[in-house]
């Protein structure tokens, strides 16, 4: 996830119980593109010990190519294509969701990617632009291609992050393609998990925005698949995950201001959680300075027996991370807000 799935987000996660796979936030392909340092060191320095794959996005055949053999000298599980990022401005230029408009491109593009792909190659797609008339043939693509392993958001591009999850999608496309499927899309929980795999068949499940709000849940996944009782974190925990955040995002020299902005994108989904009122996410959104963020997470989370009290495993209803803010979680000329 652009501009979350960084190097300090990664050690973190690795500290709390890292996923079975990374996936990089995309590297922006075109004509003079370089290679990012900043995403790349989330390859070449990899905390987890765990694979990760280089996502990509773009539309320029050649620039591809080029960028998926230059991956090639990484230590890459793979080379992920996105089709699906649904911010307007990337639509626009036709590549990630708005690819999903262009079977023919899309083709092509796939073609290309695995002649310059000697690994493994997967592609992360939504279930179609505004409808979901290509669907098939988008499926067919995979299989026409020896994608190794598709990853399905169950939403259209122009559903952004809004409604349901069309999880009965994911199922056709494990009916349809020949290479495992993840199934993505509102993965909040153990309980969740496991209904959208019974109802999917697929081989796995991605999660995104979870893993902010829950950095545990890779833990408990695993736990939970190997029959065993999964780690129910407490407010004390999450007191501590806020710590390892903010050591970890802390860049020399950056003013306070900046990172508490940046940290507070975060604590937006950790609020989730918290409690029903949202109490503590009206109250950290009002601080100005480290002092007052941290004197706030204290009340809320540790003060009066808070410590103790169980986490919420699900967001809880109403509590929305992002008010004013529907859809559109990537500006990516700016960077990305969550
Ligand atoms: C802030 C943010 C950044 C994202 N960046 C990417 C990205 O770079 N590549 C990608 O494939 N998906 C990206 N996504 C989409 C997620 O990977 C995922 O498909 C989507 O959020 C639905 O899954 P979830 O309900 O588990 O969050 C991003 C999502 C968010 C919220």
């Amino acid at each position: 996830m652009q501009d979350v799935t960084t190097l300090p987000f990664m050690r973190v996660v690795t500290e709390l119980g890292p996923p079975d796979y990374f996936f990089t936030e995309y590297f922006r392909v075109y004509a003079h593109s370089r290679l990012i340092p900043y995403i790349l060191s989330s390859i070449t320095e990899n905390p987890s010990g765990r694979p990760v794959f280089a996502q990509l996005i773009g539309e320029d055949l050649e620039a591809l190519a080029r960028t998926a053999r230059e991956l090639q000298a990484y230590a890459v599980a793979g080379v992920d294509l996105n089709l699906g990022c649904p911010a307007p401005k990337v639509y626009k230029k036709n590549v990630g969701g708005g690819l999903l408009r262009d079977p023919e491109h899309v083709n092509r593009v796939l073609g290309t990617l695995r002649e310059a792909c000697p690994g493994r190659f997967t592609v992360k797609m939504r279930i179609g632009f505004d409808s979901t008339e290509h669907y098939e043939t988008l499926l067919g693509l995979v299989n026409k291609h020896g994608i190794d392993l598709l990853s399905v958001h169950g939403r259209t591009v122009k559903e952004m992050y809004r409604g349901g999850v069309h999880y009965d999608f994911i199922r056709q496309a494990v009916q349809t393609v020949r290479c495992p499927v993840l199934a993505n899309g509102n993965i909040t929980s153990v309980p969740k998990a496991r209904a959208v795999l019974a109802v999917t068949g697929a081989a796995g499940v991605m999660v995104g925005r979870s893993a902010i709000r829950n950095p545990w849940i890779f833990r408990q996944l695993r736990e939970a698949a190997a029959g065993e009782k999964y780690f129910r974190p407490t407010l004390a925990d999450v007191r501590d995950y806020i710590d390892r955040l903010w050591q970890a995002t802390l860049r020399p020299g950056s003013p306070p201001k900046r990172h508490i902005a940046y940290l507070k994108k975060f604590l937006n989904f950790v609020g989730q959680s918290v409690d029903p009122e949202s109490s503590f996410l009206k109250a950290m959104r009002r601080a100005q300075t480290p002092d007052e963020l941290f004197a706030i997470c204290d009340e809320h989370l540790l003060a009066d027996g808070a410590a103790e009290r169980a986490y919420a495993e699900e967001p809880y209803s109403g509590v929305i991370a992002r008010p004013n803010h529907e859809g559109d979680p990537c500006e990516p000329e700016q960077g990305c807000s969550l």
